[in-house]
């Protein structure tokens, strides 16, 4: 029997809610389930966490696992067909996350008529907007778009410059990305000219150049790269947002979540939401004031 995908939501105090998340994590069941975690409701602390079967035995294990939690809410809403995480989990070009259409040349005569589309040739960069990292990133940018606008963006190590580009095409100002890779900056250059998007590309080693700071301070930061460079940007990262701006993380492990996201509460951050995608976790945080 063909399952039919269904959105699982679960929400209750915060405590409760990270417990389930850790618990989701923990199970074997459920290794490789996609998930989020974010704060709903902060003056009540109503956490609540999103997640996305994709068999029947995962849908069973985790209302069985989240129905261990009384203080939980959890409901269940189906997904459309056509919705975005199943055209990403298929794994087949093109990508759709939230607004965004993610595609090649090949694919020109699928872009439809009510999404952001960005034409991404990848050559010999990273992002095509197909991995794990990728589609949190424009998962997480997404939703954050819904409630906010965003003046300044730097993607810090921008591949294709796919989220660079993402920023530009929703009305961001001032988008900037940056890469130690000199073809990843080439690559983001042509990419950029191809959307028609105002961002622009310099080849640096992490945000340390005078064309990164020239538009700082920045209202979000997009940090795809691993988890040991993002903790030691950490400092930098800070300093280039605005107090109250928003980091986007993402390359890190599950596994190596707790150590990334230690270095940035220690710097003031505070966790906002949280992604389990496959084997990999994006974290959007938010700097102290
Ligand atoms: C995982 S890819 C992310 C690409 C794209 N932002 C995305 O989300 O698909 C990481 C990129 O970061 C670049 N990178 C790694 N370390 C860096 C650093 N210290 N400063 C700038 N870029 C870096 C790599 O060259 C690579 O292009």
């Amino acid at each position: 029997m063909t399952y039919n995908p269904q959105q699982i939501i679960a929400k209750g105090p915060r405590q409760v809610a990270e417990t389930a998340a850790e618990a989701i994590d923990n199970d074997a069941w459920l290794e490789g389930a996609t998930y989020s975690i974010l704060e709903e409701d902060e003056d009540r602390n109503i956490w609540r966490i999103d997640a996305f079967p994709t068999t029947e035995e995962e849908d069973q294990r985790l209302q069985e696992l989240l129905a261990e939690y009384p203080e939980l809410i959890v409901t269940a809403d189906q997904l459309a067909d056509a919705d975005w995480l199943a055209m990403a989990l298929s794994g087949l070009p093109p990508v759709r996350a939230g607004r965004f259409f993610v595609y090649g040349i090949h694919d020109r005569g699928k872009k439809p008529l009510n999404a952001v589309n960005l034409r991404i040739e990848a050559g010999a960069a990273f992002g095509t907007g197909h991995h794990g990292t990728t589609v949190g990133c424009l998962w997480a940018y997404n939703d954050l778009l819904k409630k906010h606008h965003y003046e300044r963006v730097l993607d810090v190590g921008a591949g294709t410059g796919v989220l660079a580009i993402a920023a530009a095409k929703t009305g961001t100002k001032y988008a900037v990305g940056t890469d130690i890779d000199a073809i990843s900056v080439r690559i983001s250059n042509e990419n950029a000219k191809l959307n028609s998007a105002g961002a622009r590309f310099v080849w640096a080693n992490g945000l340390n150049h005078k064309d990164v700071r020239k538009d700082a301070p920045y209202d979000l930061v997009f940090a795809n790269i691993l988890a040991r460079p993002l903790v030691g940007l950490s400092q930098s990262i800070k300093l280039a947002l605005r107090p109250g701006g928003t980091v986007i993380l993402s390359g890190l492990l599950r596994t190596q979540e707790r150590f990334v996201k230690a270095a940035y509460l220690s710097k003031g951050f505070r966790v906002v939401r949280r992604i389990h995608r496959d084997a990999w976790c994006t974290l959007v945080m938010q700097r102290g004031g």
